[in-house]
């Protein structure tokens, strides 16, 4: 996630570190550097220049250079005022109506149904909500489809009327639909619109006055940067939105859009896409994202996101396991499964302080533990619960039986080990032993040493 900007910034403060004394001029030359990374990432030249007005302001105000750590002051300056263009505090969702009304808007492609489905999944999930899911799509029939699809894989009821063409009721019959079947939220899909086609634009601001949302949401595609922000000021005009949801952030964004865009339309990010799958949905913080932004990684979310998938049964169960030395290969496959939950891996790492970073040369493979799961798959029951029966013979077996080689075979075998010892030493007395045996692991990335 916008890893040219991070390492454009990181290049930014190194101005600092060369230099034996911190200099008015060298500060300067850092902001100058800043300003361009912002720009080519495609953020607008008025808000740069004014974002770098600012730090300067204030890096002289708090009298940056006689500070003991002036590198770091301007870096976390530089993070604050980062966290305030993005918006400042975490945005919530309004769902006070009954039902509460959520109109979805945005480009043709932008996302919209997919996010109408990962909003429709979190708030069942997470928020215990009655969602409806309605096709307001009259001009084309696969988008209808599509909405069905997305509904039936996270089990939420989806409205349509296929012949009707006229959205304005359809979202309207919905609504009493909802009332009538006491769902909580309704949350209406509507067709990709250009902001220069009037007749169109007429027609969502139609539907708007006649249901009146509790929240507009305008989704943008974060690949468009510069034109993201064009597109959010016409539809803005228009709908007078409530929020802005930014998808694929994960792909090759240069991060001009998460940052301009608030600034521009004055209304917040609530919520971004990181993937094509129905989880792939998270709370927009603006400081999180400063922070990631600055390569400082987003531990809170880690842990966030590892809390929401543990399992306490399936914890105490492995713990009993690993006290009576029962820990197998099926258990391990368990595990995977559980880290996997948490997202994508090249997202996960993204989220570690200074892994990005260290990691950045290195191709994380989406499905990183693919080689894994096939070689324990190729095992047999018996080998997997006693991995000491595997053996040489054993072993050319499995490397077969799950297209791989030997060695990886053996790399496996290895890294089982090192895990069991591990989960038994932190079973030890305060979890001591664990410490003590990571401060001597070597080849550890830089993250964990520091
Ligand atoms: N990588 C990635 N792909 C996404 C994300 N959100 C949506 N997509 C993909 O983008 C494409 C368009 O998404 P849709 O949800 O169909 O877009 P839409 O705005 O409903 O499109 P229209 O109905 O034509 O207006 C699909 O292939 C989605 O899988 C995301 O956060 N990340």
């Amino acid at each position: 996630m916008f890893d040219n900007l991070s390492d454009k910034l990181d290049k930014a403060f190194h101005i600092l570190k060369g230099h034996g004394k911190i200099t008015e001029v060298n500060v300067a030359e850092t902001l100058k550097e800043v300003r361009r990374a912002l720009l080519d990432a495609d953020v607008n030249f008025k808000i740069a220049k004014d974002f770098t007005t600012k730090v300067k302001e204030k890096a002289i105000g708090q009298d940056v250079l006689t500070t003991l750590q002036p590198g770091q002051l301007l870096v976390k300056l530089v993070k604050d005022e980062l966290t305030e263009l993005m918006g400042g505090d975490v945005a919530g969702i309004n769902l006070s109506g009954t039902p509460s009304v959520v109109l979805m808007s945005g480009l043709q492609g932008s996302g919209k149904t997919t996010f109408s489905g990962k909003l429709a999944n979190y708030l069942q999930t997470k928020k215990n909500k009655k969602v409806l899911l309605v096709a307001c799509d009259i001009y084309r029939p696969a988008a209808i489809q599509q909405l069905y699809v997305v509904g039936d894989s996270i089990a939420v009821e989806v409205y349509s009327e296929p012949e009707n063409k006229n959205p304005v009721e359809i979202a309207q019959n919905a609504i009493k639909h909802a009332k009538a079947n006491g769902f909580n939220v309704v949350i209406v899909d509507t067709a990709g619109r250009l902001a220069v086609d009037k007749e169109m634009m007429d027609e969502i601001a139609k539907v708007h006055k006649a249901i009146q949302p509790q929240e507009t949401l305008f989704v943008v595609d974060a690949m468009t940067g510069q034109d993201a922000v064009n597109t959010a000021k016409a539809f803005n005009d228009i709908l007078n939105f409530d929020g802005v949801i930014l998808t694929k952030l994960d792909g090759d964004t240069r991060g001009g859009a998460a940052i301009s865009i608030k600034s521009v339309v004055n209304k917040p990010i609530k919520f971004v896409g990181t993937g094509e799958k129905m989880d792939a949905i998270d709370v927009f913080y603006p400081n999180r994202m400063a922070e990631r932004i600055l390569g400082m990684g987003d531990v809170v979310s880690l842990v966030e996101r590892a809390q929401e998938q543990y399992d306490e049964d399936e914890a105490r169960k492995i713990q009993k396991k690993i006290a009576k030395n029962e820990f197998g290969f099926d258990d391990f496959l368990s595990q995977i499964q559980q880290v996997k939950k948490m997202g994508n891996m090249k997202d996960l790492v993204g989220m570690i302080p200074g892994a990005s970073k260290a990691m950045k040369d290195i191709e994380i493979e989406d499905d990183a533990f693919k080689h894994i799961e096939a070689i324990i798959h190729s095992m047999t029951p018996i080998e997997r619960s006693k991995p000491a029966l595997i053996d040489v013979k054993r072993k050319a077996r499995i490397a077969k039986g799950s297209g791989t080689k030997v060695e990886q075979v053996n790399q496996l075998m290895k890294q089982f080990e090192q895990m069991s010892k591990m989960m038994k030493m932190m079973q030890g007395p305060g979890g001591k032993n664990l410490m003590k045996m990571m401060g001597g692991m070597k080849g550890m990335p830089g993250g964990m040493q520091r």
